[in-house]
């Protein structure tokens, strides 16, 4: 992994873009991203946009890739093949002042452990025009966190908690974050993510969220993408693939009619003739009612189903 930290900008700043720039390129931008461990394809042609104010909740089994897609689009992992570009920037070469925009919260802490929080934030502080004192503040009371005890001494809920509180006290324009919660008690969890909605209505930012909790995501992310086999199966509006999806079990044949005018996200072969279909009409259409068989989604299923 490529040693440069995106959450410590050189000293010179650059002025940051101006906003209306912003509103005309997208936030991320990959195109073709492809990465292999070894022999092992983890990431298989990738495209991917996101227009700024765009929240996505990035979901996928374990080992699907998701971190490694994120260190790429971040700029921290060189892929193959592709490119990724932030704000308009390649992230092989980030200007400061791009670097500046962007807030990542990892899976594996990498604070520097030898520092206090205090300490840190001061370090940090230094290089964002836009640190927010009163947010760094607030959550450091309110998540009761210590100042003066080294970092590597906290337990790892607490660094998870210092290392989110990093991220968010620059107001960051795109938001990165890696199972930010899996350390967090409910409590934690709760206030993360109020935290979260927070930035995203006020201010607007870009957020991609990895998580394994779907119930968190579905109270933040107005938007899901699905990893499996090193590419990104689907992304779409939450609330519409609730509406729009339905499972349907059954022979191929009445399968195929109970199909009718919808589009077959992915098919699963069960044993004894049987199959099982997640289809999605298109929006505003009138779905078949209940007697053709199909069931509603939640969430874990489209989970199962799609990342399978
Ligand atoms: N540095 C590495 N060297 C070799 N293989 C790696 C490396 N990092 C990850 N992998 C492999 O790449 C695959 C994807 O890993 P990755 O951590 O990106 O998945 P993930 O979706 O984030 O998983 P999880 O949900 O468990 O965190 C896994 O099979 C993993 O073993």
């Amino acid at each position: 992994m490529n040693t440069q930290t995106l959450n410590a900008p050189g000293l010179q700043m650059a002025t940051p873009l101006s906003s209306q720039s912003v509103a005309l390129s997208p936030a991320l931008d990959l195109r073709g991203l492809s990465l292999r461990y070894g022999t092992q394809t983890v990431l298989d042609g990738i495209d991917w946009q996101l227009m700024p104010g765009q929240v996505v909740g990035l979901l996928g089994r374990n080992g699907a890739g998701k971190t490694s897609l994120l260190e790429c689009l971040l700029g921290l992992r060189d892929p193959q093949q592709g490119e990724a570009r932030l704000f308009g920037c390649d992230v092989r070469a980030l200007d400061d002042a791009t670097r500046a925009r962007i807030g990542y919260v990892p899976q594996q802490s990498d604070l520097f452990e030898q520092f206090t929080p205090a300490q840190l934030l001061a370090y940090f502080r230094s290089f964002y025009p836009r640190w927010d004192e009163a947010l760094v503040d607030g959550l450091m009371s309110r998540w009761e966190l210590p100042r003066d005890k080294p970092i590597a001494k906290l337990s790892g809920g607490q660094q998870q908690r210092l290392s989110i509180v990093r991220a968010l006290a620059h107001g960051p324009d795109l938001l990165v974050l890696d199972e930010p919660v899996a350390a967090l008690d409910p409590l934690g969890r709760r206030d993360f993510l109020r935290e979260l909605v927070e930035q995203v209505l006020d201010r607007g930012t870009t957020v991609v969220f990895s998580t394994h909790i779907l119930s968190d995501l579905e109270r933040v992310a107005f938007n899901v993408a699905f990893m499996a086999r090193g590419r990104l199966a689907l992304q779409a509006p939450l609330d519409g693939l609730m509406d729009q999806c339905r499972i349907a079990q059954g022979t191929p044949q009445a399968l195929q009619a109970a199909a009718c005018g919808a589009t077959v996200l992915s098919r699963r072969t069960l044993g004894e003739g049987q199959e099982r279909w997640l289809l999605q009409w298109p929006e505003g259409q009138v779905l078949p009612d209940a007697a053709a068989g199909l069931q509603g989604v939640q969430l874990e299923d489209l989970f199962e189903e799609l990342t399978a």
